[in-house]
């Protein structure tokens, strides 16, 4: 659909959509219950990951050919055609009725880089599989063979493995020169009872000097409490949250998701003392904390370059709280020698 809003609102507008349909990917690869799991170069990746980055390339690259498109999954192009409902023209109408901030009025599609991670939490989407996946008389046989196995236990056991998938989420982050101006994340398992019925998935989107829509933030927790990795930690990753004098500390999975976490008023701070993530992982949840007066930078307080030829590792960690007061905070917590082990 042709509009005259300017580029970066189309993109965004853009980018709400097919994020939608990149989240009914990922859902339907689960239904299908193949995975088709392997290692790549540094983390696993499954179909899910490959497709859904295939659906958003495709149909973003098709409406905005100049575009750099910077994409987690860099594997060997799939031979296979892309099913025509995977390429999606459509764009949000709220997105296209924003007003554009007006420095990004003249942007033009050369001057934009978008950092695509099509399932951020990749690690929690393997293991939410992995129960739902198990044949019920499997399960059964395993409750039956282990008596010392409670029965509550084991349904609590379920519920946990099929609640990581809510730390699933797809990112589309919007940068111009170099810096993160608009964004969406994308939750493809949230759940919301509509008149009775189950509706999956939701998405939160921001723009720089606008504000963020689809989503409602809630005020920070009265206490102090952290969001961080549930599967990627380390030694630094530890000591960062232990100066921290947290009064809790939420291990969950994806950056995405942490937002949401920093969002919704379960966490305030988001601390990760390491180099394991990436450009995609960060782009859309910076723009999207941001547009809603956040902040997310490295450990040391410095922001990240999103142009296309920076380096794709986060080197120095991530650190993003729900507004300056508490992002200083952190700051000045994590002590000297951390910021030169990462920094080194
Ligand atoms: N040590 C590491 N090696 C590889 N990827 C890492 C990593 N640490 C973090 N990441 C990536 O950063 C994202 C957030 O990590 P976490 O859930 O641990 O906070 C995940 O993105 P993906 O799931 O898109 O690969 C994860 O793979
Ligand atoms: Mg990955
Ligand atoms: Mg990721
Ligand atoms: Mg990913």
């Amino acid at each position: 659909m042709a509009s005259s809003a300017p580029l970066v609102v189309r993109l965004l507008a853009s980018s709400v959509s097919v994020a939608s349909r990149a989240g009914k990917i990922v859902r339907d690869v689960m239904s299908k219950g193949e995975l088709g799991m392997f290692q790549g170069k540094d983390d696993y990746q499954t179909e899910a990951d490959r497709s859904a980055q295939r659906c958003i390339v495709a149909s973003l690259s098709a409406q905005y050919p100049k575009v750099n498109i910077i994409g987690e999954e860099d594997g060997p192009e799939s031979e296979s055609e892309l099913p025509s409902d995977w390429i999606i023209s459509e764009a949000d109408k709220e997105v296209l009725s924003l007003e554009c901030p007006v420095n990004l009025h003249s942007v033009k599609e050369e001057d934009i880089v978008v950092w695509v991670d099509p399932l951020d939490g990749t690690s929690e989407y393997t293991q939410g599989a992995l129960m739902l996946k198990r044949d019920p008389w499997e399960r059964w046989k395993m409750y039956l063979t282990h008596p010392l196995i409670s029965i509550k236990w084991y349904l609590s056991l379920l519920q946990s493995h099929y609640g990581f998938l809510e730390h699933v989420t797809v990112l589309i982050g919007i940068s111009v020169n170099d810096k993160p101006v608009a964004g969406v994340i994308h939750q493809p398992y949230y759940k919301t009872m509509l008149g009775g019925e189950k509706i999956l998935g939701r998405t939160i989107w921001g723009l720089q000097e606008v504000g963020v829509g689809g989503f409602t933030p809630a005020p920070p927790p009265d206490s102090l409490i952290i969001t961080t990795t549930r599967s990627h930690s380390n030694p630094l990753v530890e000591k960062a949250l232990q100066v921290m004098n947290a009064g809790q500390i939420v291990r969950v999975g994806g950056a995405g998701y942490k937002v949401f976490q920093l969002l919704e008023g379960k966490a305030s701070i988001y601390v990760f003392a390491s180099s394991g993530c990436k450009k995609w992982d960060t782009c859309a949840p910076e723009a999207v904390l941001s547009a809603a007066g956040g902040k997310l930078t490295d450990i040391l307080g410095n922001y990240y370059k999103y142009g296309g030829s920076e380096s794709r590792p986060n080197k120095t960690g991530v650190l993003a709280a729900v507004n300056d007061e508490l992002h200083s905070y952190a700051v000045k917590r994590i002590p000297q020698e951390l910021k030169d082990a990462l920094s080194k």
